[in-house]
């Protein structure tokens, strides 16, 4: 599926990034940079999600220790940042190829403004032939806002700016039925749906101290891409020449094939929306309207309120069940909510003295996931 697609984002893992957790492994860097050049070659664009910042200041700081305080592992990304992003454009200039670093935070796609800025920022960089390569910005996340793995932040900048396909490199040939670390009877899996609920219980957490997701946050990074269409491929960053093979059409690692409905661009940013503000749980006739009838959401249909929103804030919206089916942006805050759920919009007035919309939250506004 790499053959035919044209626009790529490749994301190396720190398993593969770094020598065992510390400093740089340059020659990988330049023998992935090498290949990246032959898939422009090809006419192909390519964005790359690299991590190693972190191990790189470790190594720069003389660090023995992957440190566990926020602070000190906020200083090593900064350190080490400026090494990657020398490493790359090194290995790129040798390839005749500029890069650009882009350094992006959960709060950087959540913002509409923000993220439609940085969308044509990256859509720029591609018409100028520049490589973009992408990390977390770490110095400034705090543990709550963070993407943590960078598997999660190579889907999204797969969604925002609508690639073909997500190449997730790391240090196994691809998916198997099990963590084959630690199972020997694992069997590869060679073709899934990105989208089937079996994945989630076959991937494990990471196999070692240097990675951040394992292969969970892989398979949620595959379902995520898949929701604007694209495909997911995870392979091995050491099978030789991996990328220029996939890309010659060549069967290589797992493929996580995208196979779920398609959500318009402003959908899809909902969907992708990390951190919701409050959910609200809908009773079934609600749940029903939403999901078979594609309609709006009204104040009657719900039962529970958490959070503390505002209007125009994000929220997640569950089944009786506690099962998330969708997520909105809500036109009254949690306070107005509370006062208003289970009762019929031609209510809102008198209880509230005011009435903004009907709807909790307008059918525009909302993302079914
Ligand atoms: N079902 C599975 N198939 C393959 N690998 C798995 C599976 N479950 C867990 N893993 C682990 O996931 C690890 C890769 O994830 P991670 O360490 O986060 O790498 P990266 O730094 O490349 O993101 C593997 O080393 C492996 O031990
Ligand atoms: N942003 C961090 C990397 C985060 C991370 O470890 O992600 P992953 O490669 O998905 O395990 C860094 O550059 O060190």
């Amino acid at each position: 599926m790499l053959k035919e697609a044209h626009r790529i984002v490749v994301k190396v893992g720190s398993t593969l990034v770094t020598n065992q957790g510390k400093g740089l492994d340059h020659a990988a860097l330049s023998d992935w940079a090498g290949q990246i050049a032959k898939l422009k070659h090809l006419g192909k664009e390519v964005v790359l999600v690299s991590s190693g910042a972190i191990a790189e200041g470790m190594q720069r700081l003389n660090w023995n220790v992957r440190p566990t305080a926020l602070y000190e592992l906020q200083a090593a990304a900064a350190v080490g940042q400026m090494g990657l992003a020398q490493a790359y454009a090194a290995s790129f200039c040798d390839h005749e190829l500029n890069t650009a670093q882009i350094l992006l935070t959960h709060g950087d796609l959540s913002n509409r403004e923000r993220y439609l800025n940085a969308r044509s920022t990256l859509m720029t960089l591609l018409k100028l032939g520049v490589i973009p390569i992408i990390n977390e910005n770490d110095t400034v996340v705090t543990d709550e806002i963070r993407f943590g793995d960078n598997d999660t932040l190579a889907a999204l900048v797969t969604n925002l700016i609508e690639a073909d396909a997500l190449v997730i490199l790391t240090d196994q040939a691809g998916l198997y039925t099990s963590d084959p670390r630690k199972n020997h009877d694992a069997m590869f899996l060679s073709e899934v749906s990105a989208a089937d609920p079996a994945l989630l219980k076959m991937a494990g957490g990471v196999g070692s101290s240097i990675g951040s997701g394992g292969m969970q946050s892989k398979v949620v990074a595959a379902k995520r891409a898949a929701r604007s269409g694209a495909h997911t491929i995870i392979a091995s960053g050491r099978e030789t020449e991996v990328l220029v093979r996939l890309a010659r059409g060549e069967s290589i690692g797992t493929r996580l094939l995208a196979t779920i409905p398609v959500l318009a661009a402003r959908k899809q940013w909902l969907a992708d929306y990390l951190q919701v503000s409050g959910t609200i749980t809908l009773d079934q006739g609600a749940v029903n309207a939403l999901i078979m009838d594609g309609k709006s959401l009204l104040p009657i249909g719900v039962t529970h309120v958490t959070g503390n929103f505002e209007r125009g804030e994000a929220v997640a919206c569950l089944t009786p069940e506690g099962r998330e089916v969708a997520r909105g942006l809500i036109n009254y805050n949690a306070a107005e909510t509370r006062k208003i759920m289970g009762k019929a919009s031609t209510y809102i007035e008198t209880i509230l003295g005011y009435v903004d919309e009907a709807e909790l939250i307008h059918r525009n506004n909302l993302a079914l996931l």
